[in-house]
């Protein structure tokens, strides 16, 4: 693919510039405003959101809709408040404003602003800006992956014994999911594994599978938007893209594993409990009465 016959890439450079604007806004939230009294929840107690993740998501869609007037949008916020999310064949924004709002609640630093760009539903850019860290990785489809320019490439580890694991505990705090998500932990750990991290960002635990920090990334209870951007900063930089089952990643089933290779891959897939949360893409008008 030559640059100059990219359709996408002036979308993927207005992305780039509205994440780091996205990213200043967050940051100066972060240093000036304590924002401990002013959360609010969504799925449950711990699913938090804040002025911040509405204000950036309407900052970029609505710069994007100026731009870009006939493109499509599923946005983490827009969905909270009950746009559909379903992903056509159009080109189509997926954002997440604000990945890590737990952290960014905390001033745990590492949150990531997330835009991914699919057609026919593939995604052909991502752009992942971790903000507090200032790192912006991009990826086009074809073109590898970078973090501030320079490229990234996933780890070469084959032995799953020296190999590094993240994961998250997600936000579902109903018993049967804590066992789960105990168990597929307790049997990844006692492989063992070096050890087991977690950022609190689906999309920069996807960015350190990339740049080669840890081979492997699982998680179920993930939405398309965690995970859409750094689908492709993934794979363009040598990684596989799994469902926990071991089949083909669907990006609407909440569940994910981003691994260096296929030999990890199919090593820990062996260990995870596999279990369902609610689709993204549920048609909500289709629900039984
Ligand atoms: O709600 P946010 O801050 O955008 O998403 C962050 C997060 O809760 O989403 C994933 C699960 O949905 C987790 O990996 C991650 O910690
Ligand atoms: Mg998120
Ligand atoms: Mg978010």
């Amino acid at each position: 693919m030559s640059k100059s016959h990219d359709p996408w890439q002036d979308a993927m450079d207005h992305a780039v510039a509205v994440a780091r604007k996205s990213g200043e806004m967050i940051r100066e939230v972060v240093q000036n405003q304590d924002q401990s009294s002013l959360v609010q929840t969504k799925s449950s107690a711990v699913d938090l959101v804040t002025e911040t993740d509405q204000k950036v998501e309407r900052l970029i869609i609505q710069s994007v809709k100026s731009k870009f007037p006939s493109h499509r949008f599923i946005g983490e916020e827009s969905v909270s408040s009950g746009e559909p999310c379903i992903l056509t064949s159009d080109p189509t924004w997926i954002i997440d404003p604000i990945d890590g709002t737990t952290n960014f609640v905390h001033r745990y630093p590492f949150v990531g602003v997330c835009i991914g760009f699919a057609v026919n539903q593939q995604v052909e850019w991502g752009v992942v800006y971790s903000a507090i860290e200032d790192k912006m990785f991009t990826a086009r489809r074809g073109r590898g992956a970078f973090c501030n320019g320079r490229p990234l490439q996933v780890s070469t580890q084959t032995d799953v014994h020296r190999s590094m694991v993240a994961t998250e505990f997600g936000s579902d705090r109903d018993p049967q999911v804590v066992d789960k998500i105990f168990s597929s932990l307790h049997k990844v750990l006692s492989l063992p594994v070096h050890g087991v991290r977690g950022a609190g960002s689906a999309a920069l635990n996807m960015c350190a599978v990339a740049r080669g920090s840890v081979e492997l990334y699982y998680e179920t209870g993930v939405h398309v938007w965690d995970i859409a951007a750094a689908s492709v900063i993934v794979t363009e930089a040598g990684g596989v893209l799994r469902d926990t089952t071991g089949g083909a990643l669907d990006l609407m089933s909440r569940r994910i594993v981003a691994a260096n290779n296929e030999t990890i891959a199919t090593r820990i897939i062996a260990e995870l409990e596999v279990y369902s949360s609610e689709r993204d893409d549920r048609a909500p008008d289709c629900e039984p009465e």
